[in-house]
């Protein structure tokens, strides 16, 4: 990328489609930033309950959220995430934070607040890769790259499966990952792709290949004449 230029490459798909680690590989690759806006959401999620917030108080939670002091790292190479002085990158991924998420998923004001935060941290980088549920179509719509990763429901609770080191029954695996897609589009669209958005089914993929493919898709991108300056180029931002 040379200085001036901005490439925004947005990400979305179903839990355990391979968001966060493909995404992650690609931004290092490349060079370029790297933001988990799932981090985000379970860093919300982690605030509330350790302030005792009741997450059906759609108002509290709202108040919890404005107030929510996150610091989150867009290093690929070096994801922290910090609840003012607390470092919870571990603590977000445990179940007891994956079983409640949704909760504030779905709480229209404070998804509203976790969106604008997004969209600055996108700004402020301008080469990044970023990825969740709603990047290609609410967050950042206009990314010149935008990507819908899938895999099938067999795939994704496999992988899942193997990511957890196999202590998770059956029964738990398809609570983490298929019910909580089914209350997380709710939210937001990522199971079917809008207008301008690929496809990259990765069922039948390995990681690097997913990996490259997508990487691929960048190239092709950049290779492209630019048709409509972003606003952030137009202000001359850059890396
Ligand atoms: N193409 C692939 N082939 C095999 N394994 C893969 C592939 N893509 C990702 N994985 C593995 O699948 C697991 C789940 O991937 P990851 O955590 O990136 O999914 P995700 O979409 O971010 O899920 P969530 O939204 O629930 O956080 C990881 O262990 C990852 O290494
Ligand atoms: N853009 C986003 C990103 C995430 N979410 C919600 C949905 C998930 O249940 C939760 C955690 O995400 P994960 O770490 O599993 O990718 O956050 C969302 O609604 N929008």
């Amino acid at each position: 990328m040379s200085d001036g230029q901005r490439l925004i490459i947005a990400v979305d798909g179903p839990s355990g489609s391979g968001k966060s680690s493909v995404c992650r590989a690609v931004a290092g690759q490349l060079g370029a930033a790297y933001l988990d806006t799932g981090a985000m959401y379970r860093a919300a999620t982690w605030y509330c309950l350790a302030q005792g917030v009741d997450l059906d108080d759609e108002q509290a939670v709202a108040v919890a959220v404005e107030e929510l002091p996150l610091k989150i790292s867009t290093d690929p190479e070096h994801q922290v995430v910090m609840v003012g002085s607390t470092d919870v990158t571990g603590a977000i991924r445990e179940t007891r934070i994956s079983e409640r998420v949704s909760e504030i998923a779905t709480n229209r004001p404070a998804r509203a607040l976790l969106i604008s935060a997004q969209r600055r941290l996108i700004d402020e980088s301008g080469y990044i890769v970023a990825e969740g549920r709603d990047i290609t179509t609410v967050v950042a719509p206009d990314a010149q790259v935008r990507v819908l990763l899938t895999a099938s429901a067999e795939a994704r609770l496999r992988r899942r499966g193997l990511q957890l080191g196999g202590t998770e029954t059956a029964e738990a695996l398809k609570r983490q990952v298929i019910d909580r897609d089914t209350r997380d589009s709710t939210a937001s669209n990522f199971t079917e792709a809008a207008d301008g958005v690929a496809v990259l089914d990765s069922s039948d993929l390995t990681f690097q290949e997913t990996v490259d493919t997508l990487i691929q898709r960048v190239h092709q991108v950049s290779a492209e004449p630019l048709s409509t300056p972003s606003a952030g180029a137009s202000r001359g931002e850059s890396r």
